[in-house]
């Protein structure tokens, strides 16, 4: 089990580079499946979710060589063999999922185990992913834990219209739509930077989107992918975290953010809270004005609220980072997770700091910020976002405290207790049997 200790209180200032979007690079390296040319791969971050998809890649023959410290991969499938009873694909990782496509692909076969849920968020179906995978014509067979694809044949072209804007099953259906026999749509496709980004990916490998970023994507399929050289942009969840790290510990952080044109919601949330963020020349800032303070609704008599659902709303995995945010600004604000049922229970852990929130239901929160807080002993749960929010709240309150079991914060956050000690953070991992 690794834990982070932190000695909160003090203010972070400084600037940071954030990695790319784990989010974005993980359907990107199940992407280069598709192809036997060589890819190169630019910004790619030290976290355990990409160590473990290129070892599947070693395993499977394929040519991997990686630089963490320049973050330069280069890889090519051309060697690639996969054997639906003998490999296995990596668990307790959402995006497992994302191999399926290729691996039908290449070797007409693929195999997803038991455990491709990520995050302990709630319900986390694949109903919708095999739905995709039979419209392009694979056969599905569940042999115990694990679920047997199959397709003798090239996929074949459709149009399909899900329940609601899934991410992986978008790139999911992008992924198998780039090698169908045809013309494939997607209606009520996901629209999330990461997706976006991974579509722009799948362009330059020679696939043809139309619509990258609305509701309805139209692929054009092709006979074969050729290689590409890809650069990824900073992850937008870093930018948020970095700056609400700032806002809450009364710092000053600057944060390179090359994508501004996402952030008008999110700049709106944060001001919510009292925090105004600007941008300029490729950098983000935030500053509090006067204190962190709730913004008073103009209708009387309502709770001021954080929203947040798929793409255009605010991303869900952003909203524990504004919980912590509401636990230390002065005011009632109600948190409201429209997409997962199981995604804030961790909250009742923010009372060991003195903190109130009341869950109301599966997907409602409600905290009654700016009291005093203490440092505090917590327990986080297997999501990422939710062990780095229980660590914002420790960075702001004076003492030591300790978030247990932190380890997923390393699914996605390179070298993340480095980068906050380089702010000004007293922080260090502690590892515990
Ligand atoms: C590897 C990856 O990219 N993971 C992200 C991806 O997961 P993932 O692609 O698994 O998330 P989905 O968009 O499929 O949504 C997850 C679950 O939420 C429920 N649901 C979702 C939307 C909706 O309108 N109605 C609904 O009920 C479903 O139970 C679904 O299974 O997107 C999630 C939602 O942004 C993020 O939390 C994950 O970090
Ligand atoms: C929930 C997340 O990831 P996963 O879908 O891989 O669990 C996340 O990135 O916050």
């Amino acid at each position: 089990m690794s834990h982070l200790i932190i000695h909160g209180g003090s203010p972070l200032h400084g600037h940071i580079v954030p990695s790319a979007n784990k989010n974005a690079v993980l359907p990107i390296l199940c992407a280069t499946l598709l192809t036997r040319e060589p890819v190169r791969l630019r910004g790619v971050p030290d976290i355990t979710d990409v160590r473990k998809i290129l070892d599947v890649f070693r395993r499977l023959g394929s040519n991997v060589a990686i630089d963490f410290q320049t973050g330069v991969l280069s890889l090519q499938h051309s060697e690639t063999q996969f054997d639906p009873v003998r490999d296995h694909l990596p668990e307790s990782m959402r995006s497992s999922i994302l191999l399926v496509p290729g691996l039908l692909a290449r070797f007409g076969a693929a195999r997803i185990e038991g455990d491709v849920k990520g995050c302990t968020l709630g319900a986390r179906e694949i109903d919708p992913h095999i739905e995709v995978f039979e419209r392009f014509g694979a056969g599905v067979e569940r042999t115990g834990q694990s679920v047997v694809l199959r397709a003798d044949r090239p996929l074949r072209h459709n149009d399909h219209w899900t329940d609601y804007a899934s991410v992986t099953t978008t790139e999911n259906f992008v992924l198998c739509a780039a090698l169908a026999d045809g013309v494939s749509t997607l209606t009520n496709a996901a629209g999330e930077p990461h997706v976006q980004e991974f579509c722009r990916f799948m362009e330059l490998l020679g696939a043809k989107i139309e619509g990258i970023g609305t509701s309805r994507l139209v692929v054009h399929g092709t006979d074969r992918l050729g290689g590409c050289d890809f650069t990824f942009t900073e992850d937008f969840h870093e930018v948020v975290t970095f700056l609400a790290l700032g806002a809450i510990t009364g710092g000053d952080v600057r944060v390179k953010n090359s994508q501004p044109g996402h952030f008008p919601l999110i700049d709106r949330t944060f001001a919510k809270f009292g925090v105004r963020v600007t941008h300029a020349d490729g950098w983000s800032r935030c500053a509090v004005e006067d204190r962190l303070k709730v913004r008073e609704p103009f209708t009387p008599s309502i709770l001021q609220k954080v929203e947040a659902a798929p793409w255009p709303y605010l991303p869900v995995d952003l909203l524990p980072i504004f919980v912590a945010l509401g636990v230390r600004a002065e005011g009632s604000m109600m948190f409201w997770n429209k997409v997962y049922d199981g995604a804030l229970g961790w909250t009742s852990e923010l009372s060991k700091f003195g903190a109130h929130a009341f869950q109301s239901d599966p997907h409602r929160v409600v905290t009654f910020g700016g009291k005093a807080l203490t440092p505090a002993e917590v327990e986080s749960p297997y999501i990422i976002r939710v062990a780095i929010a229980l660590l914002m709240v420790a960075a702001s309150v004076p003492g030591r405290s300790v978030i247990r079991n932190a380890a997923p914060v390393r699914r996605a956050h390179p070298q993340f207790a480095e980068n906050i000690t380089r702010l000004g953070a007293r922080v260090e991992w502690m590892e515990a049997s």
